[in-house]
């Protein structure tokens, strides 16, 4: 069996300007998620995610949902420890604890709908 090591591949300096910083906007760039770029966030080959059509199409749709509908709240501190725990899908350290709370014209939406 060969296992391709994708942590390595997305941490890799050579290919990658700061690897190790959440840049999200370096794809912005659309040559940096072309199917010859070093990203493999749905695996490779015949076992490839066969999903990765849905999931392209609904994260957006789902995350501009999640906040157009609801305000978000983080602890106290008001900040997100990113630091990584130990894993194979490379959970948090520190369970993140958010609070959603439902925007007025959710509310309107949903009461009416009843
Ligand atoms: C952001 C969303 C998703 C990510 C990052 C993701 C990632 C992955 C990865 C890395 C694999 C392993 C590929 C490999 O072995 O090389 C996989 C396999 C798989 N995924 Fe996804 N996936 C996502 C969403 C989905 C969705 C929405 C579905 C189904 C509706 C799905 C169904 C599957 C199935 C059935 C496999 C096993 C394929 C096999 O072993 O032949 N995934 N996924």
């Amino acid at each position: 069996m060969i296992l391709v090591n994708a942590w390595v591949i997305h941490r890799d300096p050579k290919l990658w300007e700061a690897p190790e910083e959440f840049r999200p906007e370096r794809f912005l760039d659309t040559a940096m998620v072309t199917v010859t770029a070093p990203l493999l966030p749905f695996g490779l080959g015949r076992r490839r995610c066969p999903g990765e059509g849905m999931a392209i199409r609904l994260m957006g749709l789902t995350l501009a949902a999640l906040l157009q509908c609801f305000d978000w709240d983080v602890d106290q501190c008001g900040a997100v420890d990113m630091t990584e725990g130990v894993g194979l899908s490379m959970p948090m350290a520190k369970p993140l604890a958010a609070i959603c709370r439902p925007r007025e014209f959710v509310k309107s939406v949903l009461s009416a709908s009843t």
